[in-house]
């Protein structure tokens, strides 16, 4: 087993028995691991710079020491730090190239070793901190060819014939230093550039999550835009409720990234799709062991979206000793993991969402009344499209833009194309139009989306439409079965809200007035391959 190193010893002062070069070898070997801690200790130039010169003092008896660093802009030396207890303000003073001995070795980068400092000419002693009768010794240091600062120091001991042992020692330490400050600079342009990406990505993140995102200028989803962007700022709980693929979710990511939580996460959870054990740990995690298979801690949604925001959509499903447990976060902001007993205290923001009548469902007992008005502090209600049908040419036209950019080409639509889209009833809102637009344009061969390529799942029709069975059909695509269609047997029938619902069962489920669980249940019994949109 090897053992833990020591410092080398000083074998410097009384009793020594070796020899004076030995003695200063000895002591600069101690010396250097002193500068060697210090390298190690600190990545803040200026720390360590100042460190250097004392240890340079304490241990090197290189006393007066100084460095200097060149000045970017002007390219002159600045005294950076100086080792001297009545040192002046050491940054007001400079040396232009060539001025004085700290200036010259700017010009002829080189160790500069004088037995008495007050014997060279060029020495201008303008910190006036230096014994004249003392030698003196200075060093360039260079980040790799190029000079970027001065090391300079007296040996504390007249001209004792070491003084090129003690020069060897100074460039050693001056070159550490070089490396040391590269390092430091290297480090500091790669966080510069982390930063630089970090916030360009933020950017981009808010464009497309952002209300540009959300498209539409009917009056009802001008009002909606207007509260969302009022509530956005504030930590307010909102509830956003709508039938399904109103946009509830998009409304979500807008008020988050346009608040002071969007430098911190959007954590999201569907309510809906988890039975309650896993709904449980997944919002507020288990310790490690808290049932079989749980080997590790594992942080849940709240812990996750600690600074930011969480969205709890399909709010309204679930159960009611899980909507105590919840009631108790919103109130104090404070849980337990599952199996755990510390208690853990976050700062979050909640964002539900529901499709359900959640007022009726207060009246039968299904829902919690008081956890209802703790979340219904802002809510923000989602009018259906067929509510908004002056939105369908805006919201059209947006989403063949997003389906264009996926296919790498340009999309555009004819009028009566867009005029059988106005009269569609839309009972799966935008989510149904996103998918109806989606078949045609596969199914475009230029690009251009007539009226013939417009088809529905669900057929039925608003008033002033024609009846769909005199639509032409599209040649090459028959339109998909209607999920109301009697003549369909149950497999297709729950095919056929799935296309409707973009292949979200928990949806699905909610067209055939199924649980996600039942649904779930029949897409294996039945054997339905499900498709990954
Ligand atoms: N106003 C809109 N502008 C552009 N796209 C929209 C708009 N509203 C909804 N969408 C699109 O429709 C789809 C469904 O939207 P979203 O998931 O936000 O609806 P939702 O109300 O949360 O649905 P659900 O209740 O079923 O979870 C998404 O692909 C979304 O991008």
């Amino acid at each position: 087993m090897m053992d833990t190193p020591h410092p080398p010893h000083a074998a410097g002062g009384q009793g020594c028995h070796f020899c004076p070069t030995h003695s200063l070898n000895l002591l600069q070997l101690s010396a250097l691991y002193a500068v060697s801690q210090v390298l190690n200790r600190t990545l803040d130039t200026a720390d360590m710079l100042r460190e250097m010169l004392r240890v340079l003092h304490d241990e090197a008896g290189l006393t007066h020491g100084l460095i200097a660093v060149v000045e970017p802009d002007s390219g002159a030396l600045m005294v950076h730090s100086l080792h001297h207890p009545q040192a002046p303000q050491p940054e007001t003073v400079r040396y232009q190239p060539g001025e004085g001995i700290l200036g010259l070795l700017l010009e002829q980068p080189r160790t500069v070793m004088l037995k008495r400092v007050a014997d060279e000419p060029r020495f201008l002693n303008r910190l006036g901190v230096y014994a004249p009768h003392l030698p003196f010794i200075a060093v360039p240091i260079k980040v790799g060819s190029a000079v970027c600062g001065v090391l300079a120091v007296q040996p504390e001991d007249e001209d004792d014939g070491l003084l090129s042992d003690r020069g060897q020692f100074v460039e050693m330490v001056a070159n550490l230093i070089g490396k040391s400050v590269q390092l430091a600079r290297e480090v500091a342009q790669e966080r510069h550039a982390l930063i630089e990406e970090r916030d360009s990505l933020r950017r981009t993140v808010r464009q497309q999550f952002g209300f540009d995102n959300v498209a539409g200028h009917s009056a009802s989803m001008r009002r909606v835009f207007d509260q969302a962007r009022q509530v956005a700022r504030w930590n307010t709980t909102v509830l956003i409720r709508g039938e399904t693929g109103t946009g509830k979710e998009l409304i979500a990511n807008a008020i988050h990234y346009h608040s002071p939580r969007s430098r911190h996460a959007l954590v999201k959870l569907n309510c809906a799709a988890l039975p309650e054990n896993l709904l449980e740990t997944e919002l507020f995690g288990h310790e490690r062991g808290a049932f079989t298979g749980a080997v590790d801690t594992h942080k849940g949604r709240f812990e996750q979206a600690h600074g930011g925001t969480l969205f709890l959509d399909e709010i309204g499903e679930i159960s009611s000793a899980f909507q105590a447990k919840l009631l108790r976060v919103l109130q104090e902001g404070e849980f337990e993991r599952v199996g755990g007993s510390r208690t853990i205290r976050v700062d979050v923001r909640v964002i539900a969402a529901t499709h359900r009548d959640l007022e009726a469902a207060v009246d039968a007992g299904e829902f919690r009344e008081d956890l209802f008005y703790r979340l219904n502090v802002m809510p923000l209600f989602l009018p259906p499209l067929r509510e908004r049908i002056e939105d369908i040419p805006d919201i059209a036209q947006h989403l063949l833009g997003k389906i264009g950019q996926a296919q790498g080409r340009k999309l555009r639509m004819t009028d009566a194309a867009i005029s059988r889209l106005a009269a569609h009833h839309w009972p799966g809102n935008v989510r149904e139009l996103e998918n109806c637009l989606e078949r045609a344009a596969v199914l475009s061969e230029d690009g251009r989306i007539d009226v013939g390529l417009i088809c529905f799942p669900g057929a039925r029709e608003r008033g002033n439409a024609r009846p769909a069975a005199a639509r032409p059909a599209p040649a090459m695509h028959a339109a998909p079965p209607s999920v109301d269609d009697p003549s369909l047997s149950e497999r297709e029938r729950v095919i056929a809200a799935l296309e409707q619902a973009g292949w979200v069962q928990a949806k699905a489920a909610r067209l055939l007035g199924m649980t996600p669980r039942q649904i779930a249940y029949r897409i294996q019994t039945l054997n339905i391959e499900v498709k990954q949109l």
